[in-house]
Order: C-alpha cells, then structure tokens, then sequence
C-alpha cells in the first residue's frame, strides 16, 4: 500500500481561497463540484450514505475510487467503493472534536493539485459528517440499554423480524431464550437498589459470555434479558439455556458487600416455519412461567 499522505483536516485547513493561488488548473470546476458536493450531502443524515455520496462526487473531479470511515467512539467503519493501491489518509477534526479517520483510495499516485482539491472536498464534508454522526449516536442510544448496555426491548423488536426473515431464508432454524433473575425484588429490598443495578450489570456480562459472537443478548426489560440463538435447534438450545443457568448459579457477583449469588429461570422456544415473533415469544414466556412455578432455576422448553 502507498500512502501519499496523513494530515489533519479541520474546518479551517483549506478553504478555497488558500487553495486557489497553489493550483496549476482553474478552480472552477471544484467550486461547482464543492456546490453540489455541499447541497447533495445536506440531503442525508445517515453516515453510510453520506459517505458513498462524497466518494461518487469526489471522483468526478480527481481520482477517487474508495473512501473507508473509522469512528471509535461509535464503533463505526464504513467502507464504499473500490479499494487501490494509493491511498491517502486524513483525521478529520471540527472544532477540536475528532470525527474520524478518512482513506481514500486511487488506482494511481494522488498529485499535489489531487490532494489539495481533496482537501477543500473534505472541508464540506464537516459539518455534515457531525450532523450525522449525531444522528448516528442518538439512533444508537435510543437502542441500547444505559444499565448494561445491552441492546434494549426497542432494538430487540428491529432485530426480531430481521432474525426471522434469515432463518426462513436459510432454513437453518432458531431459538428465543427469555431468562428471568429470580427473586430480584429481595436482593433490591436487601441490598438496595444500587447493588441489585450491579447484579444486572454482571449477569448481563454473564449472558453476553455464555453464548456465541453471532447471538444477540437483550436486556427485555427489568430482571428480563432475551437471547436470539440463530442457527440453532431446540437440543441445542436447551443445552445453551442450561449453561447459562448453570454458570449465572456458579458466579460469584463482585464489588458488593456480602458474597452474593443469583439463579435465573429460562424458558426456551424454537422458531416454526411461519410464525409471527410475537407467538415466538409468547411461547418462551409461557416456558418460562412454567419454570417459576416449577420451583426456578431451571429451564423449561415451550
Ligand atoms: N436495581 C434495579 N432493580 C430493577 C430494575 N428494573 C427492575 N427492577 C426490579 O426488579 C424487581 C422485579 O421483581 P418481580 O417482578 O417481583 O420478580 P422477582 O422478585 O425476580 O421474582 P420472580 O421473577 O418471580 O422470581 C422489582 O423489584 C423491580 O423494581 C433496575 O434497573 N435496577
């Protein structure tokens, strides 16, 4: 790989006007380019699109093949076009708030003239880029949990459809866990409700480890967590359903005054060709009221 260059871009670095006098063709062209390329990105508030839009237009007026996004702070990495040998590779910065990291690539070397035009492209990208990565943040925390940081109910009723559709697709099945704490209310009323928020944080750490990278572990609500086990069949995720009661019954939770354990109930349901999510989880739920009514921990299938 050639990297041509690493630099800073920040809303101040390269305005047309400082550009102009170091060009050795008329700016016109980037001045109209910059002008769609500014009303185009007011468009959209959604960083992927955003992205493929000022590839496309950047690659109207130099060469510009890819362009690949990195935020940390978001988890996010977007990549859109085709990746060549040259690349060149920008911070982006608006007023002193990192947005990100920006490649673009080319089949050949960028010239001077190439990476200055890219620059003033990439000082129109600012403000938008921050309008989006907002945007981005707030979709993300109105998913997620703020306790445990699980996925919540909202992000849980996205994904179930989605899970559904790709196991009809691959007919490759999959099974819905719904675990309960049991007796959470007495570790509330005896240890205060600071240690029963530090006993959710754990267990859902807990869970998260028990299964596999491509399930999904959410926090339902309350002493409630689902788990989508996808590409799994009923044998199997009663075994998974059985670990996880068992390894939340063995830990020990940490950082609280006395040596605490919990036990979880779980009621297990598996996907029929057809049904509706709500069904689905109508049915783990039933399971697992079974299982409380049984006595808890432990784990009933619907
Ligand atoms: N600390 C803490 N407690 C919560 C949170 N959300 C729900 N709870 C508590 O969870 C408890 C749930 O109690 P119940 O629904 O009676 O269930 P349980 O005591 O676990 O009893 P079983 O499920 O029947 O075993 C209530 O006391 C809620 O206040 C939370 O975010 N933090």
């Amino acid at each position: 790989m050639n990297v041509a260059h690493r630099k800073t871009i920040s809303s101040e670095a390269t305005k047309l006007a400082y550009l102009a006098p170091h060009m050795d063709t008329p700016t016109e062209d980037l001045l109209a380019a910059g002008q769609s390329l500014s009303f185009k990105l007011q468009q959209t508030l959604d960083v992927e699109a955003l992205l493929a839009l000022f590839c496309e237009q950047a690659s109207h007026i130099i060469p510009c093949s890819s362009v690949a996004f990195r935020n940390d702070e978001q988890s996010l990495f977007i990549y859109h076009g085709d990746k060549h040998d040259f690349t060149c590779q920008y911070t982006l910065e608006l007023e002193s708030e990192l947005l990100g990291q920006v490649e673009c690539s080319s089949h050949k070397a960028f010239s001077e003239t190439d990476l200055m035009r890219l620059e003033h492209l990439l000082t129109l990208l600012l403000f938008p880029l921050r309008n989006a990565l907002l945007y981005h943040q707030a979709v993300q925390m109105s998913q997620q949990d703020p306790l445990t940081l699980l996925p919540n109910r909202a992000a849980f009723n996205k994904a179930i459809d989605t899970e559904i559709s790709r196991a009809y697709r691959h007919k490759h099945g999959m099974c819905m866990l719904v675990v309960d704490i049991d007796h959470f209310k007495s570790i509330n009323d005896t240890y205060g409700h600071l240690a029963g928020d530090q006993v959710l944080q754990q267990v859902a750490r807990s869970l998260e480890s028990s299964v596999r990278k491509e399930d999904m572990v959410f926090r339902y609500g309350g002493e409630e967590f689902v788990i989508l086990l996808n590409a799994t069949n009923l044998p199997n995720a009663r075994l998974t359903a059985e670990r996880i009661r068992m390894e939340l019954e063995a830990k020990s939770m940490k950082g609280l005054e006395v040596n605490l354990s919990v036990t979880a109930s779980v009621g297990v349901s598996e996907w029929q060709d057809g049904e509706q999510a709500n069904t689905l989880f109508h049915r783990a739920d039933q399971a697992l009221y079974s299982a409380k009514q049984s006595g808890r921990n432990q784990v009933k299938v619907a």
